[in-house]
């Protein structure tokens, strides 16, 4: 993330992908109340304003995604430390026992879900899952190759086999990452260091004219230039998702898409705040689960050694527990 954006203000409180239970409201909440368990909207909805109202999308005109005010909606922050203004991430900041939220930042969710599986609902689960299912809307019977396998990329398999994909091709640098692929729907890994050819023309050799759709979920844009050429060039549909650094650039030669290809991105899957009380609903109806993109737990005290297993391709997703859920 640190490398996709360069107007963050710092000190700040990171963190955006969690769960957790309503201590108190302000004056005028009525969405929520103390005791309802939550789940933190870092693409928040006011419902009124034009992108709220349009529903092909779904952002807000009060997202501070992009913006990175690191303020609440009236301009103020709520932490502080030693008497130091401390900076929000999107209005979210889960990396805390306790965080401030605007009302419009916040999905009620079922009283009995489990907030240490339903937090991935707040981000990864939903944007690699929306990303296969309402972004690229996967058809059954096609093939797809999913770029990427860590926990996005891992919710993207889990969304192609529930729209009916025949065919999920995992790719990956990392070997290492194919059985937990395997493990959610992937029906065969290939690593792109393994072949001489780039990765676009194996595909291509793979399923004969291309895949029918590629999502990427690294964030890079050799990768998602990659999973545009392995498309179908009559048909093949791309989404990108992964977050490039905030200098990068795709170049490729137009005819590229003038011949039939479609290329899509998407935050959150294109998913709307009233879409995550639902998945947290079909989680509980055991529609999908999420058991297999969970590798680690730790307290909150030992976010480092999270971010170490991340960084060095060891983990998926490592839930923090807060010591005040345990
Ligand atoms: N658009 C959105 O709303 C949204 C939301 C969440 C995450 N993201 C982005 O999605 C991406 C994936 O997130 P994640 O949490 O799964 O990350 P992750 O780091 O856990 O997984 C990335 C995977 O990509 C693999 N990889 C690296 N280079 C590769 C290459 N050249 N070819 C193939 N695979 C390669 C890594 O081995 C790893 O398994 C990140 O860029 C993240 O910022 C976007
Ligand atoms: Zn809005």
């Amino acid at each position: 993330m640190s490398g996709s954006v360069d107007n963050i203000k710092y000190p700040l409180i990171l963190g955006h992908e969690g769960a957790g239970i309503v201590e108190s409201v302000g004056e005028g909440v009525k969405k929520v109340k103390p005791g309802d368990k939550v789940i933190p909207l870092s693409l928040p909805q006011c419902g009124k304003c034009l992108l709220c109202l349009n529903p092909k999308s779904n952002i807000c005109e009060k997202s501070d995604f992009g913006k990175y005010s690191g303020l609440m909606l009236d301009n103020t922050s709520r932490f502080t430390c030693k008497g130091k203004l401390i900076y929000h991430f999107v209005r979210t900041s889960t990396f805390t026992e306790y965080t401030v939220l605007d009302e419009i930042s916040v999905a009620k969710i079922d009283d009995n879900a489990p907030l240490d599986k339903v937090c991935l609902i707040s981000c990864g689960f939903s944007t690699g899952y929306g990303s296969a299912v309402k972004i690229a809307k996967v058809e059954p019977g096609s093939t797809c190759a999913v770029f990427g396998l860590g926990g996005v990329g891992l919710s993207g398999i889990i969304g192609c086999k529930a729209a009916g994909a025949s065919r999920i091709i995992g790719v990956d640098t990392n070997s290492k990452k194919f059985t937990a692929a395997k493990n959610v729907g992937a029906t065969e890994c290939i690593n792109p260091n393994d072949y001489k050819e780039p990765v676009h023309e194996v595909l291509t050799k793979m399923t004969g004219l291309g895949t029918d759709y590629s999502l990427e979920f690294v964030g890079d844009t050799n990768v998602m230039l990659s999973a545009l050429l392995s498309t179908n060039f009559a048909s093949g549909t791309t989404v990108i998702v992964g977050l490039a650094h905030y200098t990068a650039k795709m170049n490729f030669n137009p005819m590229v898409l003038l011949t039939g290809r479609t290329l899509k991105g998407g935050l959150l899957g294109g998913c709307k705040s009233k879409d995550i009380p639902k998945l947290v609903s079909d989680l509980m109806a055991k529609k999908f689960d999420l058991d297999g993109l969970i590798t680690h737990k730790m307290p909150l005290a030992k976010i480092n050694e999270a971010y170490d297993v991340l960084t060095k391709g060891e983990s998926l997703r490592t839930i923090l527990m807060m010591s005040s859920c345990e």
